[in-house]
């Protein structure tokens, strides 16, 4: 290892020049940063994390440099404005790591921009595995500061997918898609068929390879299910009169290594301009989305209570009832009811119900469908407007369209009938409504007051739940 690391070093440095070289750095052959890259990329996935650890440690900002630099602010601030100018500047090049440079050197090579995004999805990899690596964390900041300029909207090209694009580009589509898998042709030909828009943005540095895919269907109203768009047949040509809703039901980023750019953030908002110069009569924008993990928190919220209850060994049967803290889950009459639906009345309600929603068996009759729509309803706008992580929504999906400044707008019951919709959110599904005159603002207060702007059936789903104060 020590001598993999060396030769690490050794390679960057030449690429990079020695430290002492400061800002005077000479022209380096490509065949060097050509060399790296290539080694690189022949790499095991072990060896590339050693790879990156050592280059995130080993060319980091210079602490040293970065305090002298600043200990010589208050005195040259003293001397002269352009004396403080220069120490400004001494000070901004100590804060600039030196692997920066290396970015710089392989961005400018023939495929090096796709080699730099592979190698950040490594970092994000690696990321994931370890502990809180504050060194690997600034080293993946730093190049997705960079990749943000390369990959910014002026530099992206928009195209619109049809049936008639290329096969090359029609197979990617297919296999990109991971909110709606397609299963085969007549599901890629819907999709870009009629009252159907498929848009994803290029890159110059990677011809043919679409970055991000929305997928759009033209309706005359808000979708409230996804069956009838991926399920509908094949439609003729479309009547323009009829359309007055665009409704964006899938969309993927397809790099991992761009994650943090917001590359969906800028195809949605370019679609929506395409979207109004097509249709000048369209008035309404919306999602329809799923909602990843629902379930799973409402099986954890489960387990809490469960373990609350066997720890406090309450004498009461395990009713759920509402702790200081958190409200009840279930009502006692709704536990009553599933126990007697499921004939189990000799077995704690919680427990009874976290297996049918851990089998999807709930689904199996109407009785019990019907009576657990309130709580499903009511528990999941909990979990969308009031779950939080570090003051933001815990629901990925959530959160990337309320960054975007959309409403959190209506829950949909019954909408994802798919057993991977079942498992993944009891079925429900949501629309995340654009107001265009209002996604400024709204992405404003969310991201700077974490207030999320949600309609009014939202809120009082999320009230009954026992979760949010009248506003
Ligand atoms: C939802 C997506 C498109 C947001 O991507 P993007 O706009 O680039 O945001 P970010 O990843 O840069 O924060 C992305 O996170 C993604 O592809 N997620 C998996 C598919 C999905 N839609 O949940």
């Amino acid at each position: 290892p020590s001598l993999f690391t060396a030769t690490i070093s050794q390679m960057v440095t030449e690429i990079i020049g020695p430290k002492e070289a400061g800002l005077k750095k000479p022209t380096i052959p490509e065949g060097k940063t050509r060399h790296l890259c290539d080694v690189y990329g022949s790499l095991s996935t072990e060896d590339k994390a050693t790879f990156l650890r050592v280059v995130s440690r080993q060319f980091g900002t210079d602490h040293d440099e970065v305090l002298k630099a600043a200990e010589g602010l208050p005195q040259a601030k003293e001397k002269s404005e352009a004396a403080l100018l220069k120490a400004e500047e001494r000070l901004q090049a100590a804060l600039v790591p030196r692997y920066h440079d290396l970015f710089v050197q392989i961005g400018r090579l023939e495929g090096g921009v796709k080699h730099l995004v592979d190698m950040r999805a490594d970092t994000l990899d690696l990321l994931s595995t370890v502990k809180d690596n504050a060194e690997l964390r600034s080293f993946s900041s730093c190049l997705r500061e960079m990749l943000s300029h390369w990959f910014s909207a002026g530099l992206l090209h928009l195209q619109r997918i049809t049936w008639e694009s290329s096969c090359d580009i029609l197979q990617k589509i297919s296999e990109y898609e991971a909110v709606h898998p397609m299963k085969n042709w007549s599901d890629l030909k819907r999709r870009v068929g009629p009252y159907r828009r498929c848009f994803i943005f290029t890159h110059s540095t990677m011809p043919r390879e679409p970055m991000v895919v929305l997928h759009t269907a033209l309706t005359n109203q808000i979708s409230d299910n996804i069956q009838t768009i991926v399920s509908t047949p094949i439609l003729d040509d479309e009547d323009v009169e009829d359309i007055n809703t665009a409704i964006f039901y899938s969309i993927t980023s397809t790099q991992k290594g761009l994650q943090g750019v917001e590359l969906g953030n800028y195809l949605i908002k370019r679609v929506v301009r395409e979207l109004q110069a097509e249709f000048p009569k369209m008035t309404q924008f919306s999602s329809l989305s799923p909602i990843p993990g629902f379930r799973d928190w409402l099986v954890g919220e489960i387990n809490k209570v469960l373990s609350s209850t066997e720890s406090s060994s309450s004498e009461d049967s395990g009713v759920d009832g509402p702790s200081s803290t958190t409200p009840a889950l279930l009502t006692s009459a709704e536990l009553k009811k599933v126990a007697e639906i499921a004939g189990k009345e000799d077995v704690l309600p919680l427990v009874t119900l976290k297996k049918l929603l851990q089998t999807n068996q709930w689904m199996g009759a109407e009785s019990m469908v019907e009576t657990l729509k309130d709580p499903l309803m009511r528990l999941c706008a909990r979990y969308l407007y009031l779950e939080k992580r570090r003051g933001y929504a815990v629901n990925p999906v959530a959160n990337f369209h309320l960054r975007n400044g959309a409403v959190l707008w209506r829950l949909n019951w019954q909408a994802d009938t798919n057993p991977r919709g079942i498992s993944q959110s009891c079925g429900i599904m949501v629309n995340y409504r654009y107001f265009l005159g209002d996604t400024m603002r709204n992405s404003q207060r969310y991201m700077e007051e974490q207030h999320i702007e949600a309609s009014q059936q939202v809120i009082d789903l999320a009230q009954a739940a026992g979760g949010v104060d009248s506003p």
